[in-house]
């Protein structure tokens, strides 16, 4: 028997004037949805994860509340020994440290999964006096530190209990010369802080006021870190008031 070839595009279909496209079931859809439901026990599956996720939720419904220095005036997570900094960059940083968490209430819970990460933090100057305090309670609090000291008057003893720890890292380095690192904050106190060392050589002294400081804020526009730049009490003179607070001016002969 051969078979036959039949062309059916030149065909004309025959034309049916009573012609009317097939009416929409409203529910075709809904039913359509609770039938793939019902088949394979997959509405049982669906109760199964509901009731895992709640069980979850109930046993461990938020994180514990943020670390709140204790006797601190300001809702900050910086060390409450270092009373140096201005008061609005306490906030800001404190801030900045709940990661948008938009509340500014401390004893606020962050709800589970959202819990903060551990923050890159490089410290210049980290192995000074106030530098290596400020390395103690970023570590204390989680974040991860890199310290860039050249060692001019800082000691590699004053962060040597950070040794092996994952958390920290110490590099020898001078902010004269630039530097790529990856980090989200950027503290700068790396500049000799007393009379004695930073008339030592003062050209010196300028360079790594003016160009250490540029190149760190060049790394922080770089990798988007914030930044604090600390200053010195030599800022207030001789002082009339022990210890300075924030509102004093200071005590100095503009005329040198
Ligand atoms: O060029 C330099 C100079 C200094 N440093 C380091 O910077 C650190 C300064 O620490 P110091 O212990 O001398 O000084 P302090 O910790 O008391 O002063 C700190 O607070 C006040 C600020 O004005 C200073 O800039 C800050 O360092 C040292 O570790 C020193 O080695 C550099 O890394 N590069």
């Amino acid at each position: 028997m051969g078979s036959e070839l039949i062309y059916r595009g030149s065909e004309t279909q025959p034309s049916s004037d009573s012609y009317s496209p097939k009416p929409v079931k409203p529910w075709a859809s809904v039913t359509r949805t609770i039938h793939y439901l019902l088949r394979e026990q997959r509405l049982l599956f669906v109760f199964v994860g509901i009731a895992i996720a709640t069980l979850i939720f109930t046993v461990f419904p938020t994180s514990p509340a943020p670390y709140v220095a204790p006797h601190s005036r300001f809702t900050t997570l910086i060390p409450d020994s270092i009373t140096y900094f201005p008061i609005e960059t306490q906030q800001k940083f404190s801030s900045a440290h709940r990661l948008g968490f938009g509340s500014a209430n401390p004893t606020s819970k962050i709800p589970l999964g959202l819990k903060r990460k551990g923050l890159r933090i490089v410290v210049t100057g980290g192995a000074g006096f106030v530098g290596s305090h400020l390395v103690d309670r970023l570590i204390a609090r989680g974040d991860s530190v890199i310290v860039v000291d050249n060692f001019f008057t800082g000691r590699k003893q004053n962060v040597m209990h950070h040794f092996g720890n994952p958390n920290f890292e110490l590099i020898r380095h001078d902010v004269v010369e630039p530097l790529l690192l990856e980090v989200d904050q950027i503290y700068h106190l790396a500049c000799p802080a007393s009379p004695v060392h930073y008339k030592f050589n003062p050209v010196k002294t300028i360079k790594t006021n003016v160009v250490g400081t540029l190149n760190m804020l060049g790394l922080a526009k770089r990798v988007g870190a914030t930044f604090l730049l600390t200053s010195t009490s030599e800022v207030y003179g001789d002082p009339l008031q022990h210890p300075q607070k924030e509102t004093y001016w200071g005590n100095v002969n503009p005329i040198g």
